[in-house]
């Protein structure tokens, strides 16, 4: 009888780390992908999920421990679908995400750049993330918070999280507490209730915001609850709430309606005062959010005579400060309130060299006639839509930097703008925005040749 077949003990040694976060073993010429496990480990494990050239394993027993491996700092982290690197040191978990990054060059963009440089390690690989939002269930009758469960939406229920700032737990075991009496949205039926717990923090100013994500109409007396936790949280500036009521994994709704307080928090980024809302996008980790910035100063090196266009800005938040030594700055973003608050941290900052469209990359770049001496690009994790990088192709700036949490399709973008000789991959720097985890942000500069 074949081996390779689900359900299968097999003894392995994991020689690296995949994109996933997985392990990688190799047996007769396959591969086995293997959760939990640390490069230099001798494990034991059973397949379960077999194709002809590879499967996925389950970690039954470490034979032999890296000297990698190290105790994680969180207690659920076996479980929690949150962090797939808790059990490896953060130095392997640094030389493991330069790795995937410098392979995805390679391999998918087939591109070589002129320097790969080191990557930026965090000043904290806990207690950074700057903003969570839990999904809510509630289990035998208790209000349950937390992380899916791996490979699942089971929920992993959490007083605390090593990853989040430190100053968000207590927040997260009150509100889970007061949230007791009220609906909770149920997955499985739908039926209308709280459905997420979003928290964020402005790691520099301490201000904090609550957010609830309700499906359905919003219960009487909830307004009462938010004052009352408005009241109790000092640090608290803001309770939100944004109605979801659709069936699906999409976590935010497109109305946000404050129920005590203000719609926003305010952090200091770069000398920047940014104006952060509930659902906004904002890079978790300032202290490396800082660390980008300076990244694009340094490599820009403006001299205050260049326009800028910021395609997929968000807030602003790497274009503002770049701002103050450029002419201009056009921004362009499809979420509506980023663009509010990008126009308002503009105009609180004096910045008013500065422009913010709302509108859609794909639809609006290839109708834009200007002239761009720097493009900046930072897409969601599917990379650019095909129209865009054809428009950028047909405008050629002499210079575009693409800041990414993907590094597959960063690399794929890249290889497409310099395949036909266009443009060179002049440097390409991974940072660490996400430790604990194997997520990688990278950013690329590319030259017009
Ligand atoms: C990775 S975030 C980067 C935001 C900003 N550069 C920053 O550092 O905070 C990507 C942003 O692109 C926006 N976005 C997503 N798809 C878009 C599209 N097709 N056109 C314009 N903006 C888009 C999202 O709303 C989000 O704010």
């Amino acid at each position: 009888m074949s081996v390779w077949q689900p359900g299968a003990v097999l003894d392995l040694k994991i020689h690296t780390l995949n994109h996933t976060g997985d392990g990688v073993a190799r047996w007769q010429g396959r591969v086995v992908f293997v959760p939990d496990a640390v490069p230099g480990d001798r494990l034991r494990v059973r397949l379960q999920h077999v194709k002809p050239q590879y499967a996925n394993g389950v970690l039954l027993e470490v034979l032999e421990r890296s000297p990698q491996r190290v105790r994680p700092a969180c207690i659920v982290a076996d479980k929690c679908g949150g962090c797939q690197w808790q059990c490896i040191d953060y130095h392997a978990q640094l030389a493991a995400k330069e790795q995937l990054v410098k392979e995805a060059i390679a391999r998918i963009g087939h591109l070589q750049p002129q320097a790969f440089l080191p990557i930026l390690a965090a000043p904290s690989p806990l207690g950074y993330r700057n903003k969570v939002t839990y999904p809510l269930a509630r289990r035998h009758g208790q209000v349950v918070a937390g992380y899916y469960q791996k490979g699942s939406h089971r929920i992993v229920n959490l007083n605390q999280c090593p990853v989040q700032d430190p100053r968000l737990n207590p927040l997260l075991a009150t509100l889970k507490a007061d949230l007791q009496p009220w609906p909770i949205y149920d997955e499985s039926t739908g039926s209308p209730g709280v459905r997420h717990l979003g928290l964020r923090i402005g790691q520099r100013t301490g201000e904090q915001l609550i957010t609830l994500v309700l499906a359905g109409d919003i219960p009487p007396h909830l307004e009462g609850q938010a004052q009352r936790w408005y009241d109790q949280f000092a640090a608290v500036v803001g309770v939100c709430v944004n109605i979801n009521s659709q069936r699906g994994n999409r976590i935010f709704g497109s109305q946000t309606r404050v129920l005590a307080g203000q719609l926003y928090l305010r952090e200091v980024l770069a000398g920047i005062e940014f104006h952060v809302g509930a659902t906004t996008f904002f890079q978790v980790n300032t202290a490396q959010a800082e660390q980008l910035i300076q990244t694009l100063e340094a490599w820009l090196a403006l001299s205050g005579t260049e326009h800028l266009l910021d395609l997929y800005c968000g807030i602003g938040t790497l274009s503002l400060p770049l701002a103050r030594s450029a002419a201009r700055v056009t921004g362009v973003e499809c979420h509506p309130d980023s663009v509010t608050q990008a126009i308002a941290t503009a105009r609180h900052n004096g910045l008013t060299n500065t422009e913010f469209i709302c509108a859609v990359a794909e639809e609006w770049l290839p109708h834009w006639c200007n002239t761009v001496d720097v493009l900046l690009l930072d897409p969601p994790r599917k990379g650019c839509d095909r129209a865009v990088l054809d428009a950028i192709l047909g405008q050629r700036p002499p210079r575009i930097v693409y800041v990414s949490c993907h590094p597959a399709t960063l690399a794929r973008d890249l290889g497409y703008l310099c395949q036909a000789g266009a443009y060179q991959l002049a440097k390409v720097q991974p940072l660490d925005m996400f430790p604990q985890t194997a997520h990688v942000e990278t950013i690329a500069l590319l030259t017009a040749t």
